[in-house]
């Protein structure tokens, strides 16, 4: 296995790249970076300002002045810092879900997103998760996997997820809101979530998390 290398692993909504991912990294010594988290926080200023999400201008002009920060806790948890505000749990409110694809899809806040996600990534042993970093954030990636699950399987775990935190949702609501978000993130013109060329697909619906883990370092042990 390459030594410092650079992971890329992405999907859709609740596939587990983040719980992957995060698992990864720790067995492996490796920063964790959430790219997902970075859209997430950018999101969540825009509601708050209750800017316009369709003036693309203003959007990525809010990019440009805000200042997003992921700094890594004990073990590979990861505190997300908006202009130095811990936005953490905030980021992870239903309503920062349901409009985060169309804060993505701005290419604006793309370009920004982008530069400071490579300069993360520019001394190697990271495990990056996303939509587009095998295909277009780091296409030079050691490794790179695109998680999948069906679509039931993905929202019950966002829905068991929420539950927990104590958010209680429909069910069948979730579900349509996973499969638009999904659907607006494959279809936007700028990096668009697909599966990059050479990633390993990995169906997780039947899987648990450590299954997949395993999956993965087999296949960088293996060198593929
Ligand atoms: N392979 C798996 N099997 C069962 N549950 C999983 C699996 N991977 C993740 N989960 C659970 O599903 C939820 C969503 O996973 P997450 O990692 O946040 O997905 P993503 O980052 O792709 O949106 C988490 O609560 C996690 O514990
Ligand atoms: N590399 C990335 C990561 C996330 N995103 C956007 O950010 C949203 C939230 O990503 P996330 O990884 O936190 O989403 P979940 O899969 O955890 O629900 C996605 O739906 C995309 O719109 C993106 O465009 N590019």
């Amino acid at each position: 296995m390459k030594s410092r290398a650079i992971v890329a692993i992405d999907g859709p909504a609740g596939a587990g790249k983040s719980t992957v991912a995060r698992m990864l990294a720790k067995r492996l010594g490796y920063l964790y970076i959430d790219t997902g988290a970075m859209y997430r926080a950018l999101t969540l200023k825009a509601l708050e300002r209750k800017i316009d999400l369709e003036d693309e201008g203003a959007v990525t002009g809010l990019a440009e002045e805000t200042e997003i920060l992921l700094v890594p806790q004990d073990g590979t948890e990861i505190r997300v810092y908006c202009d130095g505000r811990d936005v953490t749990s905030a980021i992870r409110e239903p309503e920062v879900s349901r409009q985060v694809s169309r804060v993505a899809k701005v290419p604006g806040v793309r370009a920004r997103m982008v530069e400071l996600q490579r300069r993360m990534a520019e001394r190697g042993g990271i495990v990056m998760d996303g939509r587009d970093i095998g295909s277009y954030v780091l296409p030079g990636a050691d490794y790179k996997f695109f998680l999948t699950a069906s679509l039931e399987e993905r929202t019950r775990r966002r829905w068991q997820e929420l539950r927990d935190r104590g958010i209680h949702t429909d069910f069948e609501q979730l579900k349509k809101e996973m499969a638009a978000r999904d659907a607006m993130d494959s279809r936007r013109p700028v990096a668009p979530l697909i599966k990059a060329p050479g990633a390993l697909e990995i169906d997780t619906s039947n899987l648990e998390p450590e299954e997949v883990v395993e999956i993965i370092l087999k296949h960088m042990e293996e060198g593929r």
